[in-house]
């Protein structure tokens, strides 16, 4: 007869990723002022927050692109500093860091260099049949199947960004973290890209995160809404109730650390940033 230890069934019920008290200073200005967040299998999170609340730095640490001065990032309950769990993980960026000469199919194969023995990932030509069919589907799930032979460089922002979620498929990613991957896009194609990351957490199981500056993005694809102020999740909310006031508090530039008021700031900072609430308050989904 098997058992299963308690520390088994803890880690198996652990989050796909969890992020605690996480702190970063850069040359002394504090940027992550004990982030807590947790993101779960299947789930679809979008991070929300001014400029320079901290959100890309909280992606980069999480993904080892940045070394945290405190804190903890667990995944599925184990702490994330070992090459096979950093695997787990995928970034996808706003600037999409694709080889523009070569074709959408090596592009997404590169996704799996980290699994592939050294003299299989030198040359495009080396990689394995096995890896270019895996490749080939990958690109099916993200709807580029008909441009695989296409030079990365001749395809629109939108088809690219699809390119490189297909190539964090293709690396059997987990978790994918995307900073800002629709911003760069117009309207109808960064619908397309988060709509489809919405689908890769629900259909494929996946645990999403991206972080939007469209709060009515992420109010029709996410499921829930975390939102940073300088350096912490002061808002976590499910996407389908975030209220204008919930905007109003992350968004405003008069917020303290605790997101109350700050009497001291005038009249010119208040009114800095005002982001678009018009459809905030319309009924739930
Ligand atoms: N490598 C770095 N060195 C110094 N300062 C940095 C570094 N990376 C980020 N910062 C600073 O940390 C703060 C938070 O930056 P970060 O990019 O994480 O914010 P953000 O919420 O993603 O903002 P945005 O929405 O503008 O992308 C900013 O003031 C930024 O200048």
């Amino acid at each position: 007869m098997t058992t299963t230890s308690p520390q088994a069934v803890a880690v198996s019920a652990a989050p796909a990723l969890a992020v605690r008290g996480l702190r970063k200073s850069f040359s002394g200005r504090t940027v992550l002022d004990g982030l807590d967040l947790s993101l779960a299998r299947g789930e679809f999170l979008a991070l929300l927050g001014a400029n320079g609340s901290g959100k890309s730095t909280a992606l980069r640490c999480v993904v080892g692109l940045e070394s945290p001065d405190a804190g903890e990032i667990l995944v599925r309950g184990r702490p994330a500093d070992t090459a096979p769990l950093r695997r787990r993980m995928a970034m996808i960026f706003q600037q999409i860091h694709l080889v523009h000469r070569r074709t959408a199919l090596d592009n997404v194969c590169a996704g799996a260099l980290g699994r592939l023995p050294l003299h299989r990932s030198l040359a495009p030509i080396l990689f394995p049949r096995e890896l270019r069919e895996e490749a080939m589907l990958c690109l099916d799930r993200v709807g580029m199947a008909d441009r695989a032979a296409e030079p990365a460089g001749r395809l629109s922002g939108g088809q690219r960004q699809r390119v490189a979620i297909a190539r964090a498929l293709c690396q059997r990613a987990e978790i994918i973290l995307a900073d800002e991957p629709v911003s760069a896009l117009d309207p109808a194609a960064a619908e397309q890209v988060v709509a489809l990351l919405a689908d890769l957490a629900h259909e494929q199981g996946l645990a999403v995160a991206a972080v939007l500056h469209q709060p009515d993005l992420a109010r029709r694809h996410a499921d829930r809404v975390a939102g940073l102020l300088h350096g912490r999740a002061t808002l976590d909310t499910p996407a389908a109730t975030l209220t204008a006031a919930d905007l109003a508090t992350l968004y405003a530039p008069d917020r303290d650390r605790d997101g109350h008021a700050d009497a001291d700031a005038d009249d010119h900072d208040r009114h800095a940033y005002t982001p678009d609430l018009r459809h905030a308050d319309r009924e739930p989904r």
